[in-house]
This record gives structure tokens, sequence and C-alpha cells, in this order.
């Protein structure tokens, strides 16, 4: 299956040092939406791991998160798309958890919900060195875009055989020019 797996803050929508905290600052990159429903009818799976700190520092609820998926799944289907899985891990550095980027949890839930062993092949796209880490650890393809935090992972070192794009748009560019 053509699946891959996008971080959320600073890939589908605007990233802030401060959280993205409500429905109203969730703000969708520029053409990020596009994107995702141009993947779709490409026939790609998309699948979200994003981490969700802000629910344990306690700068918002689950029940707000839950209503920022339900507008980035309702802006996606106005564009012709839709998000297939949503992971995110709502916990804080501290809370020793699994799922926690860069910890591979929420790539291996992933894999599993697709009936796949690991995730080897599928594009993993994030503007953070965590999100490369995590997915690579499944055997993913590490894509880094330079929106949302991805300026400054660039400013590191990343990990071996990533590819750098300005923005979700151009990777799926890149993967619709580039079939596998
Ligand atoms: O990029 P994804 O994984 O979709 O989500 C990242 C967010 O949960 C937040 O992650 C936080 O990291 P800490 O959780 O405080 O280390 C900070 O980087 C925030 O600026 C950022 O908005
Ligand atoms: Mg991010
Ligand atoms: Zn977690």
């Amino acid at each position: 299956m053509k699946l891959i797996v996008l971080d959320r803050d600073g890939v589908i929508n605007e990233d802030s040092d401060e959280y993205v905290k409500s429905v109203a600052e969730w703000i969708p990159i520029p053409g990020s939406l596009q994107a995702i429903a141009r993947l779709c009818k490409a026939g790609w799976t998309v699948a979200v791991a994003t981490n969700q700190s802000g629910v344990a520092r306690g700068k918002f609820d689950a029940s707000t998160l839950s209503d920022m998926h339900f507008k980035m799944q309702q802006l996606v289907m106005e564009q012709g798309g839709r998000i297939e899985l949503i992971v995110h891990c709502p916990h804080g550095p501290d809370d020793g958890c699994d799922c926690r980027k860069p910890k591979p949890g929420m790539y291996r839930s992933i894999a599993e919900h697709f009936g796949l062993a690991d995730l080897k092949g599928v594009p993993v796209v994030g503007d953070s060195h965590r999100d490369l880490h995590a997915g690579m650890l499944l055997g993913g393809v590490p894509y880094l875009v330079r929106t949302g935090k991805g300026l400054r992972t660039l400013e590191g070192t990343l990990p071996p055989g990533t590819q750098v794009f300005d923005d979700l748009a151009a990777v799926v560019d890149h993967l619709l020019e580039n079939p596998r």
C-alpha cells in the first residue's frame, strides 16, 4: 500500500512555540491540505502521528484536541482528501510513555493498524529530528520540511538519507513525480 505518515504541527498546520492550544490556533500551512488531497486522489493512504504534550501540560484538554482534529479532517475532506488515521501522544516528557516521539510507539501503532510488520519504504514527513528518528526506527524514509521547526532542525545533523523540501506540497510533488 502507498502509505505516508505525517507529523502535524509544522507540517500540516502552523506550529507555535506556545503550543497550538485551540481550534482557532489550528491554521493550515498554505498548500498542505491540498497536498494531502492530491496524495489521496493518487491512491495514497495518509496517517498522522503527533506529539501533543500540551494535554499533559494542561494547555488544552483532550476534547479541544479532538475538535482540532475534526477541523483538520473536515478541511482535508473539503479538498477531496481524507486522513485515514490520526495517532497522538498526550503525554509529557517525564511520563515515560512509549508513544512520545522520538520513541516509535505511534509509528508501530500505525503499522499495526494497517496490518504491516513495519514501515519499510514508507515516507515519514516531519519538521523535527524526533519525527524522522521515530519513523526510521520502523524503517520509514525520512523527509524534512522547512516549515514549522524545520529550519531549526536543519541547523543540526539530519538522519542519513533525509530528503529536505520547502513544505509538504513540495514533498508531495516529489512523491507523485517519482512513483515507486
Ligand atoms: O510536531 P507535532 O509532533 O505534531 O506536535 C508538536 C507540538 O505538540 C508541540 O511540541 C512541543 O514540544 P514538547 O512536547 O514540549 O517537547 C513544542 O515543540 C511545541 O512548540 C509544539 O507545538
Ligand atoms: Mg512538528
Ligand atoms: Zn505518549
